[in-house]
């Protein structure tokens, strides 16, 4: 199977869980747009369903789906959110942020009562790290935080798109740090999110309920212990 199968594969056994009138949450990337083609076809197929999406991009793959769209704050609570994740380990500790949609994502995770990530088999790891931990920053502190993470040994690296700084869809920069020689992630998290300016990391320790991984022979559903 091709890491794509599997992302489809993880997706589809996704959308099970999605019954009708929820309010649902709409992750950002390349496995959770084979979630958003399949909540497409749920809504195509009658199901009234209302969602809130975790990037722009997102938001205009649904409209085109059809998919009726809402702004966070014109509802309560979200039922189930979908998402991908660039790396999950198994305590439910994920890293996130690759494709730069951490802190819409983080906000909807925190406003949701279940959270399923979705993810090919190549995403479980014994230990997180081996993939950069994004970290959003506010341009206006984007030099001084590259400076202290350097000091604190994190290797950052500003996220690029060309010869220019990349962009979040909140207009802020992103430093991806190497964090593979961390064990306490629960201390890094405070630690960070202290510095003023940066405005949120892809450290997602304690919001995952369900893990979908993708597998030859079918898809492997863990739940949190
Ligand atoms: O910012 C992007 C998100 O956190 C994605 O969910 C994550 O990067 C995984 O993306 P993909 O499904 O494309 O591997």
């Amino acid at each position: 199977m091709t890491a794509d199968q599997e992302k489809k594969q993880a997706a589809l056994e996704a959308v099970k869980y999605i019954k009708n009138n929820m309010v649902v949450g709409l992750g950002t990337g390349s496995t959770a747009k084979h979630m958003i083609e399949a909540v497409g076809k749920l809504v195509a197929d009658g199901m009234n369903l209302t969602c809130v999406p975790s990037s722009i991009a997102t938001e205009k793959l649904a409209k085109e789906l059809g998919i009726k769209i809402v702004a966070l704050d014109a509802i309560d609570k979200i039922d189930v959110t979908i998402d991908g994740a660039d790396e999950f380990d198994g305590k439910f500790q994920l890293i996130k942020g690759g494709g730069g949609a951490l802190l819409r994502e983080k906000i909807l995770a925190w406003n949701t009562k279940f959270n399923i990530i979705i993810a090919d088999s190549s995403k479980d790891v014994n230990k997180l790290g081996a993939f950069k931990l994004p970290v959003e920053v506010i341009p206006f502190a984007t030099k001084q935080i590259l400076t202290y993470l350097e000091a604190e040994g994190l290797q950052p690296l500003q996220r690029m798109q060309g010869d220019a700084s990349y962009r979040t869809d909140e207009n802020n920069t992103i430093l991806d740090i190497d964090i593979s020689g961390i064990d306490d992630l629960q201390g890094l998290e405070i630690q960070l999110l202290k510095v003023p300016g940066i405005v949120e990391t892809g450290l997602f320790l304690d919001t995952t309920s369900l893990i979908i991984v993708g597998k030859e022979g079918g898809p492997e559903v863990k739940e949190r212990n």
